[in-house]
């Protein structure tokens, strides 16, 4: 993660402070993210002395430090303090993956959360740093891919996702999917690996396809006037969590959200059923989608949404599911490159586009004679 990107984040942050509309603490210290968990707690315990006041005189024994999760992304930490009156509070402390900020707008994430958080998404932004943030913790349980098709928690998605995409977040309401596709196309189709076998992966890549097969989804789906709205534009299983006594759902993670198109949040939605393992037998069927989109549309009298509105929300949803596995196709090809996390991101990147071209056919028909069916095309 370069300098630059290090006081942008610091900037939005004071900047907020400034205007008296966050409650959250700053500090430009980082964490090395390179050290193991034993030489790395030490600095974490003096990041939260130096952020929470109340803490800076307490005893560093009183302080443990465990990890979250490794992510693909980030490393979380879970903090646990005991205080003075005796209280044990946890909080949890991210540190960025290096070199994240190729596919991640830190800048975005940090004004959303701010607003997100406020509107009772996610977990509370507690304080920002360097090479992080500090949020609360979260006590629920993390999805996995197949809760997302229980037909009780899907509802509860579909209802909680209709309540976030009315979140207003100040500042420019363009939708980012096509800015975004075509930036990671920009710095996916000019990389160079040192590895042999994966240059050779590499090259057998046809951008020139990728292109035109952007250009044409582009026009399709922009006939078929999907809203535009806060998007999450990441809900996979590891970003829901459900409290199951409270019966409480959680969305978390906001490192991709932005303004974008509905049907691009709900596409992208369902590609994850698949999970990390691309298992697209998993992709839920026509009766499943609809059973969310009643519920999205309709969250208090799901049974009365009409057949004309599901038929156009099925054709929307899945036009956007195409360019969701463009999107994170590319996305997989720049941390084939970028990250130092050990996982097969160009390998994944193969999946989601196989299985692009494996759908496209479908559901680009499908689109064309609704369109067509409707006078719009
Ligand atoms: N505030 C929180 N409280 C408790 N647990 C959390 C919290 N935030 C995240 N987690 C847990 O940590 C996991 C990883 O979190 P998150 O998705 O935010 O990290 P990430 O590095 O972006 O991971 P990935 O790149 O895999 O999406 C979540 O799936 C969840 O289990």
């Amino acid at each position: 993660m370069g300098a630059v990107k290090i006081w942008n984040e610091m900037d939005v942050a004071m900047e907020a402070r400034d205007n008296g509309r966050a409650d959250f603490q700053s500090s430009p210290l980082t964490v090395e993210t390179s050290l193991s968990l034993p030489d790395m707690s030490p600095h974490v315990i003096e990041l939260c002395k130096d952020l929470f006041n109340k803490w800076s005189k307490l005893d560093d024994s009183r302080f443990s430090v465990e990890t979250v999760s490794g992510g693909i992304t980030n490393l979380l930490l879970k903090v646990s303090v005991k205080e003075e009156n005796g209280n044990d509070v946890s909080v949890t402390v991210r540190l960025y993956g290096p070199n994240t900020d190729y596919v991640i707008n830190r800048e975005r994430e940090l004004q959303a959360i701010k607003y997100l958080s406020a509107a009772g998404f996610g977990a509370k932004l507690l304080a920002v740093f360097g090479n992080g943030m500090v949020q609360s913790f979260i006590n629920a349980r993390t999805l996995i891919p197949s809760d997302m098709r229980n037909s009780k928690l899907a509802a509860e998605i579909a209802k909680q996702l209709h309540k976030f995409h009315q979140v207003e977040i100040p500042g420019s309401k363009e939708p980012q999917l096509w800015n975004d596709i075509s930036k990671f196309y920009e710095k996916a189709s000019g990389l160079e690996f040192d590895d042999i076998e994966k240059q050779r992966m590499y090259e057998a890549i046809s951008f020139k396809e990728i292109h035109k097969e952007i250009v044409e989804l582009k026009e399709l789906s922009g006939h078929l006037n999907s809203p535009v709205v806060f998007a999450h534009n990441d809900l996979l299983s590891g970003n829901i969590m459900v409290n199951d006594e409270q019966e409480k759902l959680y969305f978390i993670d906001f490192e991709y959200g932005s303004y974008n198109y509905r049907g691009f949040d709900i596409g992208n939605h369902f590609n994850e059923y698949a999970g990390y393992d691309c298992d697209y037998s998993l992709y839920p069927n026509k009766e499943e989608q609809y059973h969310f989109f009643r519920h999205y549309l309709l969250p208090d009298k799901p049974d009365e949404a009409s057949d004309k509105d599901l038929e156009a929300f099925y054709v929307e949803t899945n036009t956007f599911m195409l360019a969701s596995h463009i999107f994170w196709a590319l996305w997989a090809l720049i941390q084939a490159k970028m990250s130092p996390i050990d996982f097969d991101y160009l390998g994944y990147s193969f999946l989601r586009y196989n299985e692009y071209k494996k759908q496209k056919e479908m559901y680009i028909s499908l689109a064309q004679s609704y369109l067509s069916k409707s006078g719009t095309g």
